[in-house]
């Protein structure tokens, strides 16, 4: 029996730890059935979409559970943001990763080697997890019985069939195999079956003790739109209209503004994300939108830690000149702002999960929001080029086919948005979806705009040379 068991939760009021220490008033649907699954001792795993409230369904039992709950993610960045949101709640976290100061490692460290840690959430990536000493130290508070769980965040980073694949996540069966009574929470938001599957056999989840919540990706409030372009023209007029004519909407409708005003809020504070592929666009792009008088920055992994914070930070206060940050892919994975309006793909991302979870930094207030994907032929060509001259040629196989599947749903005019990213996901209901795509929202319109936006001329003589415009050929019926 897994030693969990043994102190029962069942009497805990976790309403009551939600509004004292997390000051919420209610669980999300199902939040709480997972929370108590954990509780009970079972190991579990959370596909759920993006902003669902993943951390809670971790962080809250760590709070109810005797002991320590390890937390191993990928990114820094998430990590410092929860263990600052934690540390500012009066809950004793921590992180451990290459940033992390010496002497604060040390500190943690120390704690860990008593057995009977006062930390409640220590968040380490999966390298950390891997040395001989930090295994050690685990073993030292198993010992004590007071190694309470552990969270596996962006679980599909385990599989090589997911997106994001790291070797050191592999590892982690290392916890099963050692410490074997010691339950497991899994969570992602980007899981296909097969990455699922991976996920539970590699980390050695028994089917006996697990319980799978599998919530639908669907995200309702985000009105999902291609937009088509060629190499010949310029797409960043087509943007500014677009971006122009919702700061004019604002300004022009008398009660919306009078709210605005009310709130304190800037006219023109519509706050956005631009994905682009390379760091040079990135730059290029937000000294031009900043030229025709949007506040926007660029974010990138090459610029200095210094001046990525302060664009962090002031987006996130919504102060004027911080309204769209112009980003790589390195400003992605638990971005949590709650009033993105929208998020843009310059360019076709380079796989479907990436492309879902950076949409997935739009409207996580639940309010109407809006991702745009620029798609062209040009880049289509160019992803596949890349893809095929990468040196690291590990789960390639998979990485193509999920660039198919984007490039698919780049092509699509005759299906909801909302349904082809449901059924990528591996989902058989069909989600709901009130004029939340282009094709729902006019499919006619979407057609034409795919026949006159999409190609180049170049291109449209040498498929007409290839006989490709026949009837059922990719939406030109
Ligand atoms: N019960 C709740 N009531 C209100 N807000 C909540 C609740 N649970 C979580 N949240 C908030 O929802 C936001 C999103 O939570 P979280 O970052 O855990 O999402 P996530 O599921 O990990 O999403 P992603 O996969 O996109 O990173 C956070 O700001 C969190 O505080």
């Amino acid at each position: 029996m897994p030693r969990s068991f043994a102190r029962s939760n069942s009497c805990v009021d976790i309403d009551f730890t939600l509004r004292r220490k997390f000051k919420k008033t209610a669980f999300r649907p199902l939040q709480r059935e997972v929370i108590v699954a954990a509780l009970d001792g079972h190991d579990v795993f959370v596909q759920a979409a993006t902003s669902f409230g993943k951390s809670m369904c971790f962080q809250l039992p760590a709070l109810i559970d005797h002991g320590i709950t390890i937390v191993i993610s990928p990114l820094l960045s998430l990590m410092t943001d929860q263990v600052n949101a934690l540390k500012a709640s009066d809950i004793d976290a921590g992180s451990i990763n290459g940033n992390t100061p010496y002497a604060e490692k040390q500190r943690l460290l120390r704690d860990l080697a008593t057995g009977h840690p006062f930390t409640r959430l220590l968040y380490v990536t999966p390298e950390q997890c891997a040395t001989d000493s930090f295994k050690r130290h685990l073993g030292v508070v198993y010992e004590q019985r007071e190694l309470a769980r552990i969270a596996v965040d962006e679980a599909h980073c385990i599989s090589e069939w997911g997106h994001d694949f790291r070797p050191s996540f592999k590892q982690l069966k290392w916890f099963r195999q050692n410490l074997p009574d010691v339950p497991i929470i899994c969570l992602t938001a980007t899981a296909t079956p097969k990455v699922r599957q991976d996920v539970i056999t590699t980390l050695g989840l028994s089917e006996a003790n697990l319980k799978v919540f599998t919530m639908t990706t669907s995200r309702k409030n985000i009105h999902y739109e291609v937009r088509f372009k060629s190499d010949e023209e310029d797409h960043y007029s087509d943007f500014l209209r677009w971006l122009k004519g919702i700061h004019k909407r604002r300004s022009e409708n008398p009660a919306r503004r009078a709210e605005l005003e009310k709130n304190n809020e800037r006219l023109d504070n519509v706050s956005g994300i631009i994905y682009t592929l390379f760091r040079n666009d990135c730059e290029a792009l937000a000294a031009r939108l900043r030229s025709d008088g949007i506040g926007a920055k660029p974010y990138h992994a090459g610029l200095p830690n210094d001046e990525k914070n302060e664009t962090l930070h002031r987006w996130v206060n919504n102060d004027k000149g911080y309204d769209v940050v112009v980003a790589t892919t390195a400003f992605g994975m638990g971005i949590d702002k709650e009033n993105v309006r929208f998020v843009v793909h310059w360019q076709l991302p380079k796989s479907f999960e990436g492309f879902y979870q950076e949409a997935g930094r739009a409207g996580r207030d639940g309010k109407a929001s809006a991702c745009v994907l620029y798609y062209s032929r040009e880049d289509r060509d160019r992803a596949y080029s890349r893809l095929s001259k990468e040196k690291d040629s590990s789960n390639l196989e998979s990485r193509l086919s999920s660039l198919q599947a984007l490039v698919k749903y780049s092509e699509a005019t005759d299906t909801c948005r909302h349904q082809m990213i449901c059924a990528y996901f591996g989902e058989k209901e069909i989600p709901e979806c009130e004029y939340a795509c282009d094709w729902h929202k006019d499919a006619k319109a979407l057609r034409r705009a795919k026949e006159m936006g999409l190609q180049s001329e170049d291109w449209v003589s040498t498929q007409r040379d290839l006989g490709r415009f026949d009837r059922g050929y990719d939406g030109y019926d």
